[in-house]
């Protein structure tokens, strides 16, 4: 006997259409008529919030982090239903939270509300329940259109798609299909040293998209603000030192022991610092490359250590260390 609990948060999956655009308001537990009948499983419900994910903040992960913890022993997996726009973001950040869970926590949702025809909701929950009931694994999942990816490595790549995430860098990790999971094998990885299990994030950092012409005198005000700042550069890791050149301005918050991690624009492949002269002059001056991690991935990361250190050394071996699987090189 199996006992499933659904959280649900709103998104896409229980929109209706309003005078204002689709919006979430369907009635608290009813995603669950949705559900077929499993033999050996339970479900039950329970509204945490009915947002669109647009609207979610670092402070709803903390919430439905807590509320697992809190149910951990009663169920024996979790299913959350949630917005896609930023369920890369929450798989990531609750794969930090709950590093130690025990249980399988799937989150899923929909590109088509689960009211409207030629919907992808009702396959979408009935995959994430026939993972929940059939794994071994514990751990955060997004399952959607037939893929089981880990919540480390799932970033939304299509705005109305069914297949609108893929696994970036990283194999997916099983197919559902007809009722059945078919398992990629996942090696274990190594227990975490220098960093206990917390429920806490420090959201005081930024994201800056590297553009040709970017001002740089934003980092003046960056090394006033923030505890830590990701780059997305381009390609390898790269950033302009002519012209505008950002190195001053990393250097100058490296200086301040505030990290920057550098990540890259592309969504596949990682990055190699140190391939290209406009790379290799970030990381000397201070950018610690952040790999083959999504900026989902990272975001969620650095406001997780943070929360335990502001130790820049300790960051930046924490970063480069793999947690929840989300980086294999950096
Ligand atoms: N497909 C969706 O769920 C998109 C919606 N805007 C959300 O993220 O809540």
């Amino acid at each position: 006997m199996k006992d499933v609990l659904v959280l649900t948060t709103g998104g896409t999956i229980a929109s209706q259409t309003t005078e204002n655009g689709l919006a979430p308001g369907l009635a608290d537990d009813a995603l669950l008529t949705y559900f077929g009948e499993v033999p050996g499983v339970t479900l039950s419900s329970e509204a945490v919030m009915s947002k669109d994910s647009t609207n979610m903040q670092p402070e709803d992960w903390l919430d439905l982090a807590r509320r697992v913890k809190a149910y951990e022993d009663e169920y024996d997996a979790f299913i959350i239903t949630h917005g896609t726009d930023t369920m890369g973001y929450t798989a990531a950040a609750l794969s930090y939270l709950l590093i130690d869970v025990k249980k399988p926590v799937i989150l899923t949702g929909s590109q088509v509300p689960v009211e409207a025809q030629g919907t992808d909701a009702v396959r979408n929950l009935n995959d994430a329940l026939t993972y929940a009931s059939q794994t071994e694994l514990h751990g955060v999942f997004v399952v959607f259109d037939g893929r089981v990816m880990l919540g480390t490595r799932t970033v939304k790549t299509k705005t109305k798609s069914y297949d609108a995430f893929e696994s970036i860098n990283y194999p997916y990790l099983a197919k559902v299909s007809s009722g059945k999971v078919r398992l990629a094998i996942i090696p274990p990885e190594e227990p975490l040293v220098g960093i206990t299990p917390h429920l806490t994030l420090d959201t005081n950092i930024f994201v800056l998209k590297a553009f040709p012409g970017m001002p740089v005198e934003i980092f003046d005000y960056l090394a006033e603000n923030v505890h830590a700042l990701v780059i997305e550069s381009f390609g390898n890791g790269g950033l302009p030192f002519q012209g505008r050149n950002l190195l001053p301005g990393i250097k100058k918050l490296v200086d301040r022991q505030i990290p920057v991690i550098i990540t890259t624009q592309i969504l596949e492949e990682g990055q190699e610092i140190n391939l290209y002269e406009v790379g290799k002059q970030v990381a000397d001056a201070g950018g610690i490359t952040a790999g083959d991690m999504n900026t989902e991935a990272i975001v969620a990361k650095l406001m997780w250590i943070l929360a335990e250190t502001r130790d820049f050394e300790t960051i930046k071996r924490l970063m480069h260390t793999p947690i929840a699987h989300d980086v294999d090189f950096v």
